[in-house]
């Protein structure tokens, strides 16, 4: 079979591990086995807390460093050549901006080093720039200067678009306002991978989630399978019957069912049914019906108590169990 430029994904890892070898002290995994592939075209947001591996990933990705082992591929191609091509660029949370500049003499500048920008007014539009174009980088906001990172970042138009944390340090309008900048770039077509610590900015924005936790990931899947797993409902009810335990669980949106003596645990994304069917056919006690916080199992899938990262997703649904109790 003939391998088409269509079907090389954007980004590809394969067992991909990371080492860092201070010069005192254990050395650290930082990303430990990664399997990802993130086809063209994906919004992709990668969760997770302080630690995850998370922008050691990214920079792999973008070359900043190279693996320990395992194979990396960005279009088909080792990082370094892709970022050389323009196929990829980034918005880092810091870089140096030269303070004394204008924002559009900011974008020129940069436009210059590579052999064909996109037009400089193009990108000061996209990254809703132009009102500020001849205000000084040093008068610009935090929000404001990451927006030209954004800008530069257009510059060689890339195919893919890497961002680690590019709303770090933002306040909620701004980071709202840098969103919506984003959300019409996406439109055409190019491949986004951002990292964040925010649920909320990956639920608006991406259509897949990765999640990671101590080099590993515990979780992938479309946001909304993501939500659906990690949010729901928590139904329990006297039920000293175990009778009907199976047919309990084989009900739709029922997610998993844990008994303990005569109490069932049901965790379901739909508890109007769970409860009607308790009370209404089994003749149920007691129920009580809960909410399982997002954040909450999203904490119980990227870190358990000892502060160890379950190292497949069945251990995190485990830990969810866990939590949940
Ligand atoms: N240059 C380095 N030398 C030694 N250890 C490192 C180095 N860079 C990262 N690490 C370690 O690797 C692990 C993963 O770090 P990484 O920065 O990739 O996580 P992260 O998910 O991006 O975290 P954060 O959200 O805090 O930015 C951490 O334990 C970190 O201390």
């Amino acid at each position: 079979m003939v391998t088409t430029e269509q079907d090389t994904a954007a980004v590809e890892l394969r067992d991909v591990t990371k080492q860092f070898r201070p010069r005192s002290g254990q050395p650290v995994t930082a990303v430990d086995g990664l399997d990802l592939r993130i086809g063209r075209g994906e919004i992709v947001a990668v969760l997770g807390p302080n630690g995850a591996g998370k922008t050691t990933t990214l920079d792999m990705v973008l070359g900043l460093t190279d693996p320990t082992g395992g194979h990396l591929r960005v279009h088909g191609t080792g990082p370094r050549s892709a970022v050389a091509a323009g196929r990829v660029s980034a918005v880092l949370q810091t870089g140096g901006l030269l303070r004394d500049l204008s924002v559009r003499e900011t974008v020129r500048l940069v436009a210059s080093t590579f052999p064909q920008p996109a037009p400089v007014d193009d990108v000061l539009r996209q990254a809703g720039l132009q009102a500020l174009a001849s205000r000084r980088v040093s008068k610009c906001s935090g929000g404001e200067q990451q927006r030209l990172r954004f800008a530069l970042a257009l510059l060689p138009d890339p195919d893919l678009l890497v961002l680690d944390e590019p709303t770090a340090g933002m306040d909620v309008t701004a980071r709202r306002e840098f969103w919506d900048t984003m959300r019409k770039d996406a439109r055409n077509g190019r491949t986004v991978v951002f990292a964040t610590h925010y649920l909320d900015e990956a639920d608006a924005f991406a259509e897949r989630i990765v999640m990671m936790a101590h080099g590993h990931i515990v979780a992938d899947g479309t946001t909304s399978e993501i939500r659906n797993r990690v949010s729901g409902r928590r139904v329990a009810a006297d039920l000293p019957d175990s009778g009907a335990d199976d047919a309990l669980r084989r009900l739709p949106h029922v997610q998993h069912l844990r008994r303990e003596r005569d109490r069932v645990t049901i965790h379901t994304t739909d508890s109007d049914a769970v409860a009607r069917v308790l009370l209404s056919d089994l003749g149920a006690r007691d129920v009580e019906i809960t909410s399982r916080s997002l954040d909450d199992a999203f904490a119980a899938l990227t870190e358990d108590r000892h502060g160890r990262a379950p190292a497949d997703t069945d251990k995190a649904d485990q830990l969810i169990e866990e939590t949940a109790r």
